[in-house]
């Protein structure tokens, strides 16, 4: 369900121009960003189409928060090309994304603590009823579309009056996914929601993650973790050091692979082997280094 009258203006506006071939909906060609003189990223190339997971993995300073800054219209690109839906785009303002149906979703999730969670389902695009100046929040209206919303997410919680606050840290993800749902998002952003979270907590993030993705979102879902990742993901696009590492589709990589790309498999060869002279290490349980080193294929561009 999507909002009709009395939404304000501060959700993300669903656009009627719906790729209908799974064609790309959001796309960076060889894009980049220079802060002065420090080049973040440089030579990016990433696809995100309806229906689909593409995942951008990195370690700090990789450039991911780069990355979604350009696409959530919070910095612009210096080099190269961002299209949406095919046409060459420059935000200036995070409203330029999110009228293109762009939501993001930042890990401390902006919301108000204290209010209940209905409220802050709604927060700055509140409903309301009865002409100007007698115009009143419609919170009947509100309480029953944000439990309807979250229901069909999946998502049951016992008291849509309690805080926020009170909501586990997945549960409060959860929510922020269903209100960017609900508002018309098209491409959803997450800024590695599962990075704070237990393994059961992060499984319940990664279910939604899958269920907006059902709904036709396509999703790009920033993380460290590439267990997490391989979880939910289409395709996979490794950062380091500002440049693309890997980009490649699930069927051209396994979770062996990736996890090897992201350690960093020469940095963690060495790592072992410097581990091995400590006493009391145990190294075992790390890969052997041949299949750290091993080359992973890197997809040709533009086969995201
Ligand atoms: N506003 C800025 N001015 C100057 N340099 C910046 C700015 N923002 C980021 N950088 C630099 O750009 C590089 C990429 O940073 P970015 O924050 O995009 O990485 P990241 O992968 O998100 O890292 P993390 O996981 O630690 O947040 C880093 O070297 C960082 O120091």
């Amino acid at each position: 369900m999507t909002p009709t009258n009395g939404t304000g203006t501060h959700g993300a506006v669903l656009q009627d121009t719906e790729p209908e071939d799974g064609s790309a909906v959001v796309e960076l060609r060889n894009a980049g960003k220079a802060y002065g003189n420090i080049r973040a990223l440089h030579g990016v190339n990433l696809t995100v189409r309806p229906g689909q997971v593409t995942c951008v993995l990195g370690d700090n300073g990789a450039g991911k928060s780069t990355l979604i800054k350009i696409i959530s219209g919070l910095h612009q690109h210096t080099e190269g090309e961002f299209l949406v839906d095919n046409t060459p785009v420059r935000f200036t303002t995070p409203r330029d994304a999110l009228d293109k149906g762009i939501a993001t979703v930042y890990q401390d999730l902006a919301t108000v603590p204290l209010m209940p969670v209905w409220r802050n389902f709604f927060l700055g695009s509140e409903m309301t009823r009865g002409p100007w100046p007698l115009r009143r929040l419609d919170i009947e209206k509100m309480k029953k579309t944000a439990d309807h919303e979250l229901r069909e997410m999946g998502i049951v919680l016992d008291d849509l009056e309690q805080p926020i606050g009170t909501l586990s840290g997945g549960q409060r993800q959860c929510v922020a996914i269903a209100r960017a749902v609900y508002f018309g998002a098209r491409v959803l952003i997450l800024d590695e929601p599962t990075a704070a979270l237990g393994v059961k907590q992060s499984g319940v993030v990664l279910k939604y993650i899958a269920a907006a993705r059902d709904r036709g979102l396509g999703v790009i879902f920033i993380t460290h973790n590439p267990h997490h990742a391989y979880m939910v993901g289409d395709h996979f696009s490794v950062l380091r050091l500002g440049t693309m590492e890997l980009s490649a589709s699930r069927e051209q990589v396994s979770l062996e692979e990736l996890t090897n790309h992201m350690a960093g498999g020469t940095e963690l060869a060495a790592l072992k082997h410097e581990l091995a002279q400590v006493r009391g290490v145990d190294v075992e349980e790390l890969p052997e280094e041949e299949d750290l080193t091993a080359p992973v294929a890197t997809a040709p561009e533009g086969s995201a």
